[in-house]
């Protein structure tokens, strides 16, 4: 996956990854009267209003970014019918040509962790048969159950070809609270950045990239520098940017001298841009695709 997503980024000269977020508040009305008079204001009327919204804002950026990440929350939330919605997004994402960064977060005990690894990243068994069911190509984690919690992943990262997002230093204003504290001498995110370099090591892909990265957020300069520097072969997924106030300048430190080693996310700034007075509704997908093109600039203007 890892190889993949450099190559991608390369081709695409655009470290973007737009976030599929979807809420009701979001899509355009006239998206959400076609679903509602289909299936009515049921779980079934959000998912499907989400999927055709996803649809017109991958059509439109597609050609212009590597990835995008949806975040299952968003879907889950309306049930079985939520979680069709993320399946199909995710299918329709791929047919694009896209990777796929599934935001699951997850984080459970050994057992647990394989039923999460292989439903989302590797093959469930069904009796003589196996069957691969979500398809990401990549997933975020929480490592904080420690390493037989991260194992059932790594494993399925090495037989399927697919990579980790291992959250080490989050965006959110209190990610301190826990991640800064000092453990034997060194600050908590920076153990945990240790740990997931070592985590990565035997999975190295050609590009110098290990299919194991980790999530850094844009908003925590001066940590995301120093980690940088403890984990040059680990690519950065890199949200905060936009929407919660970190700027290109604040992020560029997550990057490596080659230009690589960081991918950025914008979830609201991206599939939201079109409440920009300058928009109307119907132009959702083309503030969209403006809104691609103007990060994509930024970011490379401290590259
Ligand atoms: O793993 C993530 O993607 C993530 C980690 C983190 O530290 N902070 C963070 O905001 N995220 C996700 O990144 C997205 C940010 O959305 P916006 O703030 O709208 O760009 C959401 O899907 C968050 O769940």
């Amino acid at each position: 996956m890892i190889d993949i997503l450099v190559k991608e980024i390369q081709k695409k000269d655009n470290p973007t990854v737009v976030g599929l977020d979807p809420r009701l508040n979001f899509v355009p009305t006239f998206i959400k009267e076609e679903a509602f008079e289909k299936f009515g204001k049921t779980p079934k009327g959000a998912s499907e209003a989400f999927l055709m919204f996803n649809k017109g804002i991958i059509d439109a950026v597609s050609d212009l970014v590597p990835a995008v990440k949806p975040q299952v929350a968003m879907y889950e939330q309306y049930g079985a019918e939520g979680i069709n919605a993320y399946i199909e997004t995710i299918k329709y994402a791929k047919k694009k040509g896209l990777v796929i960064i599934g935001d699951i977060k997850r984080g459970d005990i050994a057992t647990t962790a394989e039923a999460y690894s292989d439903g989302h990243i590797g093959k469930v068994d069904i009796e003589d048969e196996q069957c691969i069911v979500y398809d990401e190509d990549s997933i975020t984690i929480n490592p904080y159950l420690g390493y037989d919690s991260v194992e059932p992943y790594i494993n399925n990262c090495k037989n399927f070809n697919r990579g980790l997002f291992i959250l080490v230093k989050t965006s959110n204003p209190n990610s301190g609270e826990i991640q800064d504290l000092i453990v034997e001498g060194e600050a908590l995110y920076k153990r945990v950045g240790r740990l997931v370099n070592k985590w990565g090591e035997e999975l190295i892909g050609n590009s110098g990239y290990s299919q194991i990265g980790a999530v850094v957020g844009a908003t925590h300069s001066s940590q995301a520098e120093e980690l940088r520097e403890i984990m040059p072969n680990n690519y950065f997924l890199v949200p905060g940017y936009g929407a919660q106030g970190a700027t290109a300048k604040d992020l560029k430190v997550c990057f490596n001298k080659d230009g690589l080693g960081a991918i950025v996310n914008s979830s609201r700034g991206i599939i939201a841009a079109y409440k920009n007075a300058k928009y109307t509704e119907l132009q959702f997908a083309e503030a969209a695709r403006e809104a691609v093109i103007e990060m994509q600039k930024d970011l490379k203007s401290v590259l």
